[in-house]
């Protein structure tokens, strides 16, 4: 992993949460996206601080997927920011805000089935110098160099997912559970310092789930990379993370510690609602 930089001081908060404590990593800042008729984001303001793993919940259609869409590039937002380790990277392309570690993993994993395990994580790391087909003609020492680097990362990151017996199999043969895993590897070979992980425990049984679990504990505590995640898996986002933010409606609805979050009347609130404005749309 990379040295850790020195960060500027946060700047001030201008809600009514508690006081936190830890460095903002990431700032969402009156946050807006429209599909046609549809407010899907609605001026959300939401903070992950350095070193947690933060829950993002919230009832079907709250805007959960949507705002990972505008952080990550994929979305360009209508209105407001998004500051990534005190900069803007609002409306960057993804392979930009890629390129500052801030990762994502998908709802429907998006391995390159054609590929194998082992090549569909080497393919990750961007600017490598075999790319360019002329390289492998002038620079054949250093190509080759940097593939093995490559492959022994790859290898290793492999190996603690446990997929390594895997390598070899082509990504589209894997269970749901093992791309899964995949994808999280795969934001690993960009060293990142935040990754946004969409329901990692979505058609995950449980021991892959345990598994990916304590991996993420293991990489935010000892590489310091942070998470923010959604999950409707309410015992994972319970033993999980701290703090839990709840969305509702496309913008934030309270955020505090797994537990505050579960007795609160608003969020019982927010998904009950959720639940009946479905039903009465059948
Ligand atoms: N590309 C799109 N075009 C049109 N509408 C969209 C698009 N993407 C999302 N929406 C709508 O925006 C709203 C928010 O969707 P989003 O997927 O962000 O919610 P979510 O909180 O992630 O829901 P879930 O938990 O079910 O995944 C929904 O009403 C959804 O139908």
């Amino acid at each position: 992993m990379t040295q850790r930089q020195k960060m500027p001081s946060p700047p001030p908060r201008n809600d009514d949460e508690p006081e936190a404590t830890g460095e903002i990593l990431l700032g969402v800042r009156n946050l807006s996206k429209r599909f046609g008729g549809l407010q899907a984001i609605d001026r959300c303001s939401l903070e992950v601080r350095r070193g947690t793993i933060t829950g993002l919940i919230g009832p079907n259609g709250a805007g959960k997927t949507t705002l990972f869409g505008a952080i990550t590039g994929f979305h360009r937002p209508d209105s407001g920011r998004v500051v990534f380790k005190g900069e803007n990277i609002t409306a960057l392309a993804p392979h930009e805000i890629f390129s500052k570690k801030l990762c994502r993993t998908f709802q429907i994993p998006r391995e390159h089935k054609g590929l194998t395990v082992l090549e569909n994580l080497m393919l990750v790391p961007p600017g490598q110098i075999g790319e360019r087909f002329w390289n492998a003609w002038l620079r054949p020492g250093e190509v080759r160099r940097q593939e093995r680097e490559n492959r022994d990362k790859a290898r290793e990151v492999l190996e603690f997912v446990s997929l390594s017996h895997l390598e070899q199999e082509y990504a589209a043969n894997l269970s749901g559970g093992q791309k899964k895993l995949l994808e999280l590897a795969r934001t690993l070979m960009a060293d990142p310092d935040l990754v946004l992980l969409d329901e990692p425990g979505a058609g995950v049984n449980r021991t892959l789930m345990k598994r990916l679990t304590e991996n993420i504990q293991y990489l935010c505590r000892e590489r310091g990379i942070t998470f923010l995640l959604i999950e409707h898996d309410m015992d994972m986002v319970m033993s999980l993370c701290n703090p839990v933010i709840v969305m509702s409606e496309g913008r934030k609805l309270m955020e505090g510690p797994p537990d505050a979050v579960r007795s609160d009347p608003r969020v019982l609130e927010a998904y009950l609602g959720g639940q009946y404005a479905a039903a009465e749309r059948q």
